[in-house]
């Protein structure tokens, strides 16, 4: 157990260590300084007297806060070693000494502030010490109306008990504003509190009554609790969880350890506790030394007794298992489990030991619960991260997005149920699934297999149901699609006894969808039973082309049965620039043009094949916005374009100029290389026109000025970086700004020197040349020597450079 006490009370807290650092003699500074921060009585005052002043760090704080030259007075029952601006004398608050030694120092003055941390030491009598702590504090008010100058403010520290509220009330007698606070460094188990009284009213004459405490506490005269009965015999003790238990003025407690063994509920003595003593009781206790001499009660256990406000998970665990063992030695445990017994014959232990396994359970719970919660968060945050360095990396393509919607991002194949949820497909997938959909949940003890290959079959079905859903919208939005759906479905009833046979429907149903997208023509039934040439003969876009134009018949038909909508639907092969137009043409007119676009690109796909693959569109050379269109990459293909856009050619030209001898090749036992070279040169040459090759040339100059992705990386990487700075920079100042131990001006210099610094352009680190020779020749790691950046060189080159400019010298 890492050790962060000092004692009981005084842990090694962050206000302690912040005080030691800062110099303040007690962790009590900071509640000054906070209570300061919050009403700023010291910063207008300019006499103060501190009453309970030892060992002095209240007014080291007032000295620092207060204007110069201001009049600073400590007193206490302990000697206050001498503070640089104050003056401080040992004397008892209560007696009239006391006042007479203080009215020596101030003179004539008045106090502006009269500050009061008074406290009792807590010893045996702890009663009587928290009757006198309010009793201190009527003392000290009683020096504030004898010093303090009308305005002027009292702050003292009132401990909760019965007393607080007779003590408020003759504090509201007395000033015009009284606040209790508690400020941040006070700890949240100290009954302590402070009460901020400001403008006092500086009456002529006080009622003695309101400064007697006989009278201000007058129903005090209740009987003294049994502290005895109390503390020995917690059993007893009513549990309370809010507040403070009556006449329970005191934070610190502590127990025989023996109790702790005793007690049928642990748990409470863990957490309302402060320590469990190993000490002898006078006279001595039998059990406590057999305790002592245990092998069990290790050097842990007691480290773990001393302080149990600050004990781990596993301390806690560690007492409550050690107090087991002892108990069982100590046969306080009625009946073990039987050996044999099927677990059925469950032990009959104490009955507060059943409320330990359940304490148990529910933390065993609670934290399995809390590592599930971190695992998911973890898991969120890293696919977030990802998320926005890609997107600052300019490496999403919205390609990408796409599977990390599914979850088929590289990196991350999580599945979220989330946007399928979204999608609405959430229940269908779970419907689908033989698992009830909370098992998901539930399953926790799954191996990380299994969850991958259930989350490759979610994904599976994700994609399916997505998949279903796009073609849905698809027909939607396209009757046309459906009606020629319709038609297929009809025509392939007709040809099923032609399909390929070594196709799977599955692989059938992909290529069609995939015709459709592509070519989106009808084309020309192929029986399964021609040859392989004779196959790709009739794929030739030639024959397709006779099915285009098929199609296009009827969808003329269709049109002039006033079915002109659905046609405007299909817009695969439209140009942006012709949509206008075609508009207001005749329909004959529209076919002809759509049956030249077609055409163009029947004839593209066919080029591709014979032009190394490179994807040439024969559309408009221009986009509607007036830019070339970029997809038309070669000067033949964006000659053709022209001459079509012109009415240079036809459609028809097109597709005779399609059918040479370049269009098929036999291909079937010829070499690969062969097949390879004629690819490359034995292809049909296309005249190009100037024109069509200055609209590449502009088409290559506008992609080159285009950064390169490593450009783009490179920009993103520096951007992502410097919001990493900026957000490292905001996190520090956010921290700084939180520091209530930093008054605003230290906060204020703080951030703005981070901030500079932060601008400041670091300067380039200088690269020191080594030279490869002896020991470091052949060396793998840092040189023997080097600091910083390092190169290591050839020695050759070396004596190279320095000839050069040798020669160079005598040139000059
Ligand atoms: C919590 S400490 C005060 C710490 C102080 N404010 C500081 O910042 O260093 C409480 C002090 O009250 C003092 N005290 C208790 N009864 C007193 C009394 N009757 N007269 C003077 N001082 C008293 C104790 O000696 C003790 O030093």
């Amino acid at each position: 157990m890492a050790i962060q006490k000092k004692h009981g009370k005084g842990r090694l807290d962050k206000w302690y260590r912040l005080a030691k650092e800062k110099g303040y003699r007690a962790r009590a500074a900071f509640k000054l300084i906070q209570l300061n921060q919050k009403y700023g009585f010291l910063e207008k005052s300019r006499v103060c007297i501190d009453l309970c002043a030892a060992p002095g760090s209240w007014c080291q704080v007032a000295a620092e806060y207060m204007p110069a030259q201001s009049l600073i007075i400590g007193v206490d029952l302990s000697p206050i070693k001498p503070i640089p601006r104050a003056i401080t004398f040992q004397s008892d608050i209560t007696t009239e000494k006391c006042r007479a030694t203080i009215k020596s120092h101030i003179k004539h003055w008045k106090a502006d502030i009269v500050l009061h941390d008074g406290a009792p030491n807590v010893g045996a009598a702890w009663v009587q010490d928290a009757f006198s702590q309010a009793e201190l504090v009527l003392e000290s008010l009683r020096l504030a109306t004898d010093f303090l100058a009308e305005g002027g403010s009292f702050v003292t520290k009132v401990f909760r008990s019965k007393d607080y509220n007779p003590l408020l009330w003759v504090f509201k007698q007395l000033f015009t504003s009284v606040e209790a606070t508690k400020p941040p460094s006070s700890r949240n188990v100290s009954a302590e509190i402070f009460v901020v009284c400001r403008g006092y009213k500086a009456p002529k004459r006080i009622d003695p009554k309101f400064l007697d405490p006989k009278h201000v506490f007058a129903e005090l005269s209740a009987p003294t609790p049994n502290y005895e009965a109390k503390v020995f015999n917690p059993e007893k003790k009513k549990r309370k969880r809010e507040g403070y238990e009556e006449g329970d003025y005191t934070q610190f407690k502590e127990l025989p350890v023996t109790e702790f063994i005793n007690t049928t509920d642990p748990i409470s003595i863990l957490g309302g506790y402060n320590k469990l003593s190993f000490q002898q009781p006078p006279g001595g206790d039998l059990a406590m030394s057999t305790l002592e001499r245990l092998e069990d009660t290790t050097e842990e256990i007691r480290t773990c007794c001393e302080d149990l406000k600050v004990l781990g998970k596993k301390e806690f665990r560690n007492l409550l298992r050690w107090r087991i063992k002892v108990r069982e030695k100590f046969g306080l445990v009625v009946k073990k489990k039987t050996q044999e017994g099927d677990a059925e014959e469950v032990a009959e232990v104490a009955p507060m030991d059943e409320e330990l396994a359940i304490q148990e359970d529910l933390m065993r719970m609670r934290e399995q619960e809390t590592a599930k919660g971190k695992k998911q968060r973890r898991k969120e945050n890293e696919k977030k991260r990802k998320e926005i360095v890609r997107l600052q990396m300019n490496m999403t393509t919205p390609m990408e997005i796409g599977m990390e919607q599914l979850g088929m991002g590289g990196d991350d194949t999580t599945f979220s149920l989330k946007r399928v949820d979204r999608e609405g497909a959430r229940d269908k997938v779970i419907n689908a699934r033989d698992l009830p959909a909370e098992s998901e949940s539930e399953d926790d003890s799954e191996s990380e297999d299994e969850e991958s290959d259930d989350e490759a079959d979610r994904l599976e079905r994700e994609l399916d149901t997505l998949y279903e859903k796009y073609q849905e919208r698809k027909e939607d939005k396209d009757s046309k699609l459906r009606a020629k759906k319709n038609r297929k479905e009809y025509e392939k009833d007709e040809w099923d006894g032609f399909s390929d046979e070594n196709k799977g429907s599955d692989e059938e149903e992909e290529e069609e969808q995939e015709d459709e997208e592509m070519v989106d023509s009808n084309t020309v039934p192929r029986p399964g039973n021609l040859s392989n040439n004779a196959s790709l003969f009739f794929d030739q876009d030639i024959f397709q082309g006779l099915g285009v134009e098929e199609d296009d018949e009827e969808e003329e038909e269709e049109q002039e049965e006033g079915k002109e909508e659905e046609d405007q639907g299909d817009n695969i092969f439209e140009m942006d620039e012709d949509s206008d137009v075609e508009e207001k043409a005749p329909a004959s007119k529209q076919k002809n043009k759509k049956d030249a676009k077609k055409n163009a690109k029947k004839d593209s796909e066919w080029e591709d094949e014979s032009d190394e693959g490179e994807p040439v569109d024969l559309g408009d050379p221009k986009k509607a916005n007036g830019q070339l269109d970029i997809d038309i990459i070669t000067a033949e293909a964006m000659a053709l374009a022209q001459s079509m856009a012109t009415g240079e050619k036809k459609s028809t030209d097109i597709i005779d100029d399609g059918f040479n001898r370049f269009s098929f090749r036999d291909v079937d036992g010829l070499p690969e290389w062969f097949i390879d070279d004629e690819g490359k040169h034995s292809k049909m040459v296309r005249p190009t026109t100037k024109a069509a090759a200055a609209a590449i040339r502009e088409k290559m100059r506008a992609i080159n000025a285009r950064p390169i992705k490593k450009v783009m990386e490179a920009k993103g990487r520096k951007k992502y970086k410097a919001a990493q700075r900026l957000e490292k920079l905001r996190k520090k100042s956010a921290l700084l700004a939180d520091d209530e131990a930093l008054s605003e001006r230290d906060k204020a210099g703080a951030i703005a020197k981070i901030m500079s610094k932060a601008g400041k352009k670091r300067p380039k680190q200088e690269v020191k040349l080594v030279v490869a020779k002896g020991a470091n020749r052949g060396i793998s790691g840092r040189p023997k020597g080097v600091k910083g950046k390092y190169k290591i060189v050839d020695a050759r080159m070396k004596k190279d450079i320095r000839a050069e400019k040798r020669l160079a010298k005598k040139k000059k």
